[in-house]
């Protein structure tokens, strides 16, 4: 049989269901035999991949987080597109069987889907019901706004429930990107980066000052609790074990979340928003999959006939009704409510509802910034500065724009 391998970022509960998936689709046929190998963070994934580029040594899949979709977009000699394959592969693709807000995201200019969706997200309150109800709590009713939540963690840590109040995973895509499009406001110019690569970062505004330096402030409190760069390692033990009584994080942080938290009943609310500010919508995140150049026919072929297994309702269905990703296909998600599962699962259909919440502006339909990989260790690193007191909010965030549009001219000279 043709081997194809796919290079891929997902860990956990989530990296155990993979390989079922792909042995699943094995099973299904003798012509190929797929191989999931897993490189580590979506940012080493990333890495690793254009390392192996440069060497000749790539796979034929590469799973990338959405950040990375600017920078693959713009490395046309290494990919070869989705719709592109699909059609030369012979194999049906239809980019309106997948949610409008997946396909715009990785949808070129010309109006050509590049990547094959698979995993995508939108961050999500998950809650701590029993902590709740000993603070006195309604258990049913999680926090709309920030000054609810900051109001919810001091009776919860005044009353022994937690001893800390909240904590989330990825400050970077929870705390600036996606409470900037739930606010409705720009992260960067010119569509937050969709109009075209002369765009300019715009995340100092001062509702996103006022955000940084109330996580400053909660942190000092003990309120909040950071759980790290990146996607904050630290965050999901800190809910799992009780010590916090709320965390933000993916929507596919579910199946980490019913899978640990078990002394404790968990649920499932929207992102909190500041009370004078309508919340919009939030955006997505997680991955897709991108087809690198330099494999024989044989492999695309079976890499064409992967992806319209990974696309059926089933397998979709499946996959998000295990993770939380949401489901990416409208057939995944109507066999969902066929099947009565969010009827059966409270609280599984919050990231749907919330991404939909209100048709998407300008300021709320994604981003796409090139070395914004690079750009978010930058992220990182001035959240860090502002807890240790080197810097107010307004600096770590006006540095963190200088910073980020310097690295956004350099690719944009690379790239023009
Ligand atoms: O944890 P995921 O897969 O939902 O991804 C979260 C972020 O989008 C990564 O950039």
């Amino acid at each position: 049989a043709t081997e194809v391998t796919w290079w891929h970022a997902m860990g956990g509960e989530l990296g155990t269901k993979l390989e079922e998936i792909v042995a699943g689709y094995n099973a299904s046929q003798s012509d190929y035999v797929v191989t999931p190998v897993y490189k580590g963070s979506y940012a080493e994934t990333m890495t690793a991949a254009i390392a192996a580029f440069r060497a000749g040594e790539q796979p034929e899949i590469v799973q990338v987080f959405e950040v990375g979709t600017g920078t693959m977009m713009a490395a046309k000699g290494a990919v070869y597109p989705v719709y592109q394959l699909m059609a030369d592969m012979g194999a049906e693709f239809n980019p309106a069987d997948y949610l409008p807000t997946v396909v715009g995201y990785y949808t070129d200019t010309e109006g050509n889907m590049l990547s094959m969706p698979f995993n995508s997200s939108t961050p999500i309150l998950y809650y701590n019901k029993t902590a709740f109800e000993k603070a006195g709590l309604h258990p049913n009713t999680p926090p709309a706004t920030w000054e609810d939540l900051e109001a919810y963690s001091r009776k919860i840590m005044e009353s022994g429930a937690a001893s800390c109040g909240f904590t989330t995973g990825w400050i970077s895509w929870a705390q600036l990107e996606n409470f900037s499009a739930w606010h409705n406001q720009p992260i960067g110019t010119l569509e937050n980066g969709f109009g075209g690569l002369d765009t300019e970062l715009t995340v100092n505004g001062p509702l996103q000052v006022k955000h940084w330096e109330n996580l400053k402030k909660w942190q000092d409190e003990g309120v909040f609790s950071y759980g790290g760069p990146g996607g904050g390692a630290d965050a999901p033990a800190t809910f799992y074990t009780g010590e916090c009584a709320m965390y933000m994080n993916s929507s596919a942080s579910r199946a980490g979340v019913l899978a640990n938290a078990k002394d404790f009943e968990v649920g499932f609310g929207m992102l909190p928003h500041y009370a004078d500010v309508q919340p919009q919508n939030s955006i997505i995140g997680g991955a897709t999959l991108w087809v690198l150049q330099g494999a024989d026919e044989a492999q695309y072929k079976g890499v064409a006939d992967f992806f319209t297994y990974l696309s059926s309702p089933e397998v979709q269905a499946g996959w998000h009704q295990f993770s939380g990703y949401l489901p990416i296909t409208q057939a995944a998600y109507e066999l969902g409510q066929s099947q009565g599962y969010y009827e059966a699962n409270p609280g599984s259909d919050v990231a749907i509802k919330q991404m939909t919440l209100n048709p998407p502006t300008e300021n709320s339909k994604g981003l796409r910034f090139g070395n914004y990989v690079q750009i978010r260790d930058v992220i990182d690193q001035e959240f860090q500065a502002l807890l240790s007191g080197d810097k107010s909010a307004q600096q770590a965030l006006d540095d963190l724009v200088s910073r980020g549009n310097q690295m956004l001219r350099d690719f944009q000279a690379a790239n023009q």
